[in-house]
């Protein structure tokens, strides 16, 4: 079996206000341990190809120690599949914080796929949930359109990637883009609810092509469900060369939040309601997805830490 365990202990500079985890460090800790799991399988270069989910059940607490454990799931030519739990320890227990499900790809010194040497037998589950994202990817392949012209409430936010984000090859690194994405679409998260968000889950994404050191990083988030107490954010994420001007999308995603009050339960919102056609049908496919979502997290919720 391939698997591996990382521990972090949540210091004062990783908690919000609230003395818990920021949703951010949390998916790029998930991240870290992935990776370095696909480290040792893959023995050398390797990209993140792809999130199905990540979620986010319960706050890890500052004082808290959190393992993150990782174990591949199955492995083709050059991909593996991995998947991810955060396991809060509390003394001798442990509860499952979070849990996510990822796939990476063996790449040469040119960034290109390369075959792997390990095989790890995939099912028939596996399989159907490769040929899953493989369709997914194909449907955003090509699309360099806006997110925000049509959308009622959204926010661009936009940065340049230095080298400090970057993982010693030219590329951001995926921890990192979590990062900047949980930061962007809190913010929209924040100024639509008027009041403080705690992060829940992050939906599939697939990685398109990487944003390079030097480029320019647009994340256009836009609300695209609201619940009663929690929201749907939806982005797109663009990379721009601003030499060229070229804009490429780099993946589409969607955060789920939800709004809390001053002792941080679930506090409702005001009600989307979609001003053109373009939203609305957004908002029939998060709502869509949404039942599919939360099924699989009371499934995944069950999940032990061993
Ligand atoms: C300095 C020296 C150190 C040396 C020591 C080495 C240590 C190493 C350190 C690195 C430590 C940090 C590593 C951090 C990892 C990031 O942070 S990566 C940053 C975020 N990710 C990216 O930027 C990736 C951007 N995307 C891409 O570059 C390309 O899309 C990819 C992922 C390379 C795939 O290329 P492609 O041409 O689209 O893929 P394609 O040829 O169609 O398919 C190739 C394989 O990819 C799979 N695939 C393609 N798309 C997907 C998808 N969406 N989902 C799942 N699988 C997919 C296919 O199924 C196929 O698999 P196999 O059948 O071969 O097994």
């Amino acid at each position: 079996m391939y698997s591996t365990d990382t521990y972090y202990n949540v210091f004062p500079w990783h908690t919000n206000h609230f003395g818990s985890l920021h949703g951010g460090i949390y998916m790029s800790w998930l991240i870290d341990t992935a990776g370095i799991l696909m480290s040792s399988i893959s023995q050398g270069n390797y990209l993140l190809a792809s999130v199905d989910y990540l979620y986010l059940f319960r706050p890890a607490r500052l004082g808290d120690i959190l393992r993150v454990t990782a174990e591949a799931k199955a492995s083709w030519s050059s991909s593996v599949e991995i998947e991810v739990r955060g396991c809060i320890k509390r003394g001798t227990n442990e509860e499952l914080g979070a849990i996510g499900l990822m796939s990476y790809v063996a790449v040469d010194e040119n960034g290109r796929p390369r075959s792997l040497s390990v095989k790890i037998e995939p099912d028939q589950e596996a399989e159907k949930r490769r040929a899953k994202r493989l369709e997914r990817k194909k449907k955003i392949s090509g699309d360099t359109s806006e997110l925000l012209p049509g959308m009622s409430f959204g926010r661009s936010y936009v940065r340049t990637i230095y080298p400090e984000h970057g993982f010693g090859n030219g590329i951001l690194y995926a921890g990192k883009m979590y990062m900047m994405l949980d930061e962007a679409l809190a913010i929209v998260a924040k100024l639509y609810s008027k009041g403080n968000t705690f992060t829940a889950s992050a939906g599939s994404a697939d990685f398109l092509v990487p944003v390079k050191i030097g480029d320019i990083l647009e994340i256009q988030g836009a609300v695209e469900y609201t619940g009663n107490t929690s929201l749907d954010v939806g982005a797109k994420i663009f990379a721009i060369n601003h030499f060229t001007g070229t804009r490429r999308l780099v993946s589409r995603t969607v955060f789920s939040f939800v709004s809390i009050d001053d002792q941080g339960k679930p506090r409702p919102i005001s009600k989307l309601e979609p001003s053109s056609e373009y939203e609305r049908s957004i908002m029939e496919n998060r709502i869509k997805e949404r039942e599919e979502r939360i099924k699989l997290s009371k499934t995944l919720q069950q999940r032990a830490c061993q």
